[in-house]
């Protein structure tokens, strides 16, 4: 296969922005095909390919080059010449012959090959950090092993068809003329499957507001709040609004739905997304401190904390976050979500409902997040139902989300009448 040297020279350049500059891999590739308008097809699949499997198997190619185990995630010790190599090791394991550049000269194919036969920890094999595959294996107990296969496989592209323009079987005809397969999924009743990966959102589909892209997981959550036209809800940590906008599908834009987050930047995404969309039910609200929530008590039918999270769900789609997260950055988090799940819970009303989701797998976001809440505010609240989403059984994301319902106020007492006062003798004077 004929390689053209820039090609080569920017996937060096943009897996140093993913490992020293810590930018997301998903954002390194948008930025690189930004640049290189001319790049064809072809070259665009290199480049993200092999952005994407070098990203999720890094620490693997890292050994197969010859680098030492204990350097693979120090940023401080990556130069060219070593992105060079462990690009040569991807390649040589894909099973292509190195091109003639200067820069690949010293590598050996066949000490790769043989490093590749040789007996690894399941860590460095699948390419996990030793302290999450300790801390994994140790939540997930036997379930780990599959899910980590699933995680290290490239994620399938999922659409979720907006039902306030289309339905799913109109959209799916229309792709199909415009050359698109996809497949509907049975069990989720707005998915679409893409089996080949084109541009989506290129697509006129997409710019007239027909689909997101929204894996299949992500679009169980929605759904999961139980939400009914006319309603108030409150969707408390928006982000750029992926579920705010299903939101207001399932309501037929009739309601409100009070979109808020500590960031302005996504919730600017979020209005723009919702005018493509149609969803005219939601308002922006920025957290600037403790007065917007106080404003908002008892006030939603519904509430969603699609809360801040490690991501261990969805490391299909955000490999790099491997080599980002820490074990201290998931127990920072695990505070802050039981701190989100405690304050926000007071802005429903009494009889509402609120959904807690997460899109990672560990239990300790998870379910014991749920427990937790409930040991300190069982007397308000009850759990009405769990969704936990295997990736390896499903194939899709992990996600988690837990139903709970405030319980409905106690009636008020009926009056109680005063008994009429009886005079009180006064007391006898002292002598
Ligand atoms: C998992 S993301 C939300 C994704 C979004 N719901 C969607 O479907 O596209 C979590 C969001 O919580 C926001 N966040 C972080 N801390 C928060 C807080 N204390 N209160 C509200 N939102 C917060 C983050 O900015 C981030 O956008």
């Amino acid at each position: 296969m004929k390689l053209h040297y820039h090609l080569i020279a920017q996937i060096i350049s943009s897996l140093r922005d993913v490992f020293v500059d810590r930018r997301y891999a998903d954002k390194v590739v948008e930025f690189a095909f930004k640049k290189h308008p001319k790049w064809g097809s072809r070259d665009r699949r290199l480049f993200a390919e092999a952005i994407y499997e070098i990203v999720r198997h890094w620490r693997w190619y890292w050994h197969l080059a010859g680098l030492p185990d204990s350097e693979h995630n120090h940023p401080e010790l990556l130069t060219p010449e070593k992105l060079w190599h462990v690009w040569s090791a991807y390649w040589i394991m894909a099973e292509n012959e190195l091109p003639f550049f200067d820069e690949v000269n010293g590598v050996r194919r066949g000490a790769i090959i043989e490093r590749s036969k040789q007996e690894v920890s399941p860590a460095l094999r699948h390419s996990i950090p030793d302290w999450m595959e300790s801390r994994l294996s140790r939540e997930l107990g036997a379930a780990w092993p599959a899910i980590r296969e699933t995680l290290n496989k490239p994620a399938d592209v999922y659409l979720r068809v907006n039902t306030l323009k289309t339905e799913r079987r109109s959209l799916k005809t229309r792709l199909a003329q415009d050359g698109f397969t996809t497949e509907t999924l049975k069990e989720i009743p707005t998915a679409l499957h893409m089996r080949q990966r084109y541009n989506v959102f290129g697509m006129a589909a997409f710019k007239e507001g027909m689909f997101e892209v929204q894996d299949a997981s992500s679009q169980c959550v929605a759904p999961f709040l139980q939400v009914e036209p006319g309603m108030k809800v409150v969707d408390a940590c928006a982000g750029a609004g992926g579920k705010t906008l299903h939101l207001g599908a399932l309501m037929q834009n009739k309601g409100k739905i009070i979109a808020l987050d500590v960031h302005d930047w996504k919730l600017t995404e979020l209005r723009r997304r919702a005018a493509r969309a149609g969803v005219d039910v939601a308002e922006t609200r920025v957290i600037e401190g403790t007065k917007t929530l106080k404003r908002l008590a008892g006030y939603a039918d519904r509430l969603l904390l699609d809360v801040p999270c490690s991501g261990l769900g969805v490391l299909r789609r955000n490999p790099d976050a491997k080599w980002k997260l820490s074990n201290e950055e998931i127990d920072r988090l695990i505070i802050e979500q039981q701190d989100i799940l405690t304050r926000y819970s007071a802005l429903v009303k009494p009889g509402g409902k609120m959904v807690y989701a997460t899109c990672s797998i560990l239990p300790g976001e998870n379910e014991l997040q749920v427990q937790k809440f409930l040991a300190a505010h069982g007397d308000q609240w009850t759990l009405e139902e769990e969704l936990k989403i295997n990736p390896a059984e499903t194939g899709h994301d992990g996600f988690y989300a837990a139903r709970l319902l405030r319980k409905p106020a106690a009636p008020t007492p009926p009056a109680v009448v005063e008994a009429q006062e009886t005079p009180v003798e006064a007391p006898a004077q002292e002598a």
